[in-house]
């Protein structure tokens, strides 16, 4: 049953070509497991990811951006290299205001106060510090008061070495967004950021980007976002002086110039939280807008008009639907954002996605339309007429190459007479207003997966799959863990069984009340060993700290969400392993996708064997348990059912059973009450001791040539 330590090295695949199955020891074993002749053998075209390009395709990388026109924008000159070193030595002390207003809008301060520190300088007085020290702050202050900043008192101070942020100072933020990324302490952008930002935020293009799963792609879009209003504020701000006239007129601060949307209820909030953090000290109110809350609740938080609103599309689809005014005056929208956009596309269950899109005004960017097309009475500035801005992002997205091409070659128009239904990208980019000089930021590699990803397997029977879980779970279970199933049904067992043998987990699945969705992944976020067994809800875009596994317990139905899932690990540069439990049902499923992903090696997950009798041991005295526990709920709930249907018919339920049956009944039910303590003292037993091996042998997984991280994590277990 246990599989042997083995490392199987797949050679790598040069370039764009793939390796054939044929020529993959691996695969070819799977494939000769169960090989379905109806998938296709090398079909590019076929393949779920072919269409991924990735570094070696023409366009994919940084290649596809074009050159890059600031002029337009007026931006500062970018900083000189020379200058380097006399930064390095520079330090900004930041005040943070205490944060959390009630209804979770945010609208602190933050004041920012620089300290020069020159090289090597001991001989700078300590009166002439001072000095500089106000006049940074000075120059500090009319800076931030250009830009109607509130700035608050009760702060606290946090100090950073801004030379080690120097990475950043390509993209030339706004100051107020470098202090926000100080606090952060995110010392230099991740690379979808720094190909974005001057894109988005300076060319003020529309992007289509994709990079791997953690990879910083909230902010890539995040921060241009803050940027532009941050610009326009200025600019604002800039007028009032020169002419005098009033800012709302230039930079108003109550229209909603932001609509992000997102697939799931946990990722809108996550992505709320994310620009919350960055927007801390800027006075920019992001909202969450989602199933699953009080629809009242969101109705009052529309109320405070934020100017970027994070939601999925059904809670959106509602309000907008009702007529609900912040969300209908859509013609001051300056960014419309679709995350995890191939996800969007799935299973044609976006028809709310559909109806939103439409309700955007057409002439993107035709600014005359805009102002007519609703009842608002506030004058739509030139700064806000500029054009509205889409960004599809995801790090799976299936771009076809001819949408690729039409968009580079500036093809892309929007067409009025787009037949119904968004099926793909293509047509929901377009549909949503892309224009035709997009940006397409491919980073996606052609691993697809990150990069610090340590990717196993383990074969087993189906039947074994559960004694593989709580053998992976308790023997190597350090850092959080995310299990993944298919279905509810299988989320169920193994939770329980889980539980049964004492493991704490939480569950997280689409028919879960919000609020235990919720309350599971705060649960679950404040555990640093915790487990969740979660359906593919949790697949997309959840980022938690600290997951250092995630197991395929039952395997995706596409590549693509497989790639979402173990993209819960191994983020912002961190390690994770995934592994995946193949029975042989899944072994063509598997091959499939491991053909998808030109892997340079795939290995089995070393399992010491001479645990698992001890784990079979424990596991079937588990399921017996279970087996009781489960007839005698059903016993109960079938008896109440009746009570309950009698009840409302006002029937008296006849006991009629004889006094002989009802003695049996009660002896059958005292048994086996009896035999569950039993079995539960036995399990307990078991448990009181750790799952011991007596055979582990260092050398022996030493000479499988297993990763650093694998063999890491089984030193750990011994
Ligand atoms: N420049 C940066 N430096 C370090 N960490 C960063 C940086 N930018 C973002 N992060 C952090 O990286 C993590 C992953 O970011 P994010 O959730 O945006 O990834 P993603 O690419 O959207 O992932 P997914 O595809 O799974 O949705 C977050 O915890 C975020 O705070």
């Amino acid at each position: 049953m246990a599989s042997n330590p083995a490392t199987y090295s797949q050679t790598s695949k040069k370039k764009s070509k793939r390796k054939r199955p044929q020529e993959n020891p691996e695969l070819q074993r799977l494939d000769s497991l169960k090989w379905n002749p109806s998938l296709p053998d090398d079909g590019e075209d076929e393949n779920p990811f072919s269409l991924l390009g990735g570094s070696n395709e023409l366009e994919g990388g940084f290649l596809c951006l074009e050159e890059i026109d600031e002029a337009e924008y007026g931006l500062p000159p970018k900083p000189e290299r020379d200058n380097r070193k006399q930064k390095a030595k520079q330090t900004t002390t930041l005040k943070k205001q205490k944060h959390g207003n009630v209804d979770g809008t945010c609208n602190d301060g933050v004041e920012a106060k620089v300290e020069e520190k020159m090289e090597n300088d001991e001989s700078v007085k300590p009166k002439k510090k001072k000095k500089k020290k106000k006049a940074a702050k000075e120059n500090q202050k009319s800076e931030e008061s250009a830009v109607v900043i509130n700035v608050k008192d009760d702060v606290e101070e946090v100090s950073v070495d801004e030379a080690e942020f120097y990475a950043w100072s390509e993209l030339r933020l706004h100051p107020l967004l470098m202090k926000s990324v100080y606090r952060l302490g995110f010392k230099e952008p991740t690379p979808i950021q720094k190909a974005c930002v001057p894109a988005a935020a300076h060319q003020g293009k529309d992007v289509v980007g994709a990079a791997e799963t953690g990879s910083g792609k909230t902010l890539a879009f995040g921060l241009p976002i803050l940027q532009r209003l941050l610009e326009e504020r200025e600019k604002a701000g800039r007028m009032v002086e020169e002419k005098g006239e009033e800012t709302e007129k230039y930079a108003p601060t109550s229209l909603l110039r932001a609509l992000i949307i997102t697939p799931t209820r946990e990722l809108a909030l996550q992505v709320t939280d994310h620009l919350k953090a960055v927007a801390r000290g800027i006075n920019v109110r992001v909202v969450a807008i989602v199933g699953g809350i009080l629809t009242e609740k969101q109705e009052r938080l529309l109320k405070t008009r934020p100017e970027i609103i994070v939601g999925t599309p059904g809670r959106l689809w509602e309000l907008m639907s009702g007529g609900e005014k912040h969300l209908v005056e859509l013609h001051s929208l300056s960014f419309f954002v679709l995350d995890e956009a191939d996800r969007m596309v799935q299973n044609g269950h976006f028809h709310e996605l559909q109806s939103i899109i439409d309700m955007l005004p057409m002439s993107s960017g035709s600014t005359d339309n805009n102002t007519h097309s609703t009842q608002n009475s506030v004058t739509v500035s030139s700064l806000q007429r500029k054009k509205r801005q889409t960004f599809v992002f995801s790090a799976t997205i299936a771009l076809s190459a001819d949408f690729r091409k039409k968009l580079k070659r500036g093809l892309l128009k929007i067409k009025q007479s787009m037949a119904d239904g968004l099926n793909s990208i293509e047509t929901l980019s377009e549909r949503a207003g892309m224009r035709a000089n997009a940006a397409i930021i491919d980073l996606t590699n052609a691993l697809i997966l990150a990069n610090k990803l340590e990717e196993s397997f383990i074969e087993c029977r189906e039947e074994d799959k559960d004694a593989y879980l709580y053998y992976i779970l308790t023997a190597h279970g350090q850092g959080r863990t995310i299990v993944f199933c298919t279905s509810i049904a299988a989320l169920r067992h193994i939770s329980s069984l889980l539980r049964i043998l004492g493991i704490n987990v939480w569950t997280l699945h689409a028919q879960m009340q919000q609020r235990a969705r919720l309350k599971a992944m705060d649960r679950f976020r404040e555990n640093e060993h915790g487990i969740l067994v979660a359906t593919d809800v949790a697949a997309r875009g959840l980022d938690i700290p600290g997951v250092r596994t995630v197991v395929h317990y039952q395997l995706p139905h596409s590549a693509d969400v497989y790639v979402h899932r173990s993209g819960r690990t191994a983020r912002a540069s961190a390690d994770g392993c995934s592994i995946a439990l193949i029975s042989s049902s899944d072994t063509s499923k598997f091959a499939s996708m491991c053909k998808s992903f030109s892997k340079v090696s795939f290995q089995r997950f070393p399992v010491e064997n001479s645990y698992m009798p001890e784990v079979l041991k424990r596991l079937s005295l588990a399921r017996q348990i279970d087996k009781m526990k489960r007839n005698d709920s059903q016993e109960k709930a079938k008896k109440t059912w009746l009570e309950r249907n009698a009840e409302s018919v006002e029937l008296d339920l006849d006991n009629t059973d004889s006094e002989e049956e009802r003695v049996s009944k009660y002896k059958q039910m005292k048994v086996s009450s009896m035999q569950l303590r039993k079995l539960q003292q036995e399990l307990n037993s078991l448990l009181s001791r750790p799952l011991q091996s007596k055979t582990f042998s260092h050398r022996y997984l030493a000479g499988a040539g297993i990763s650093p991280l694998l063999q890491h994590q089984f030193e750990e277990i011994a």
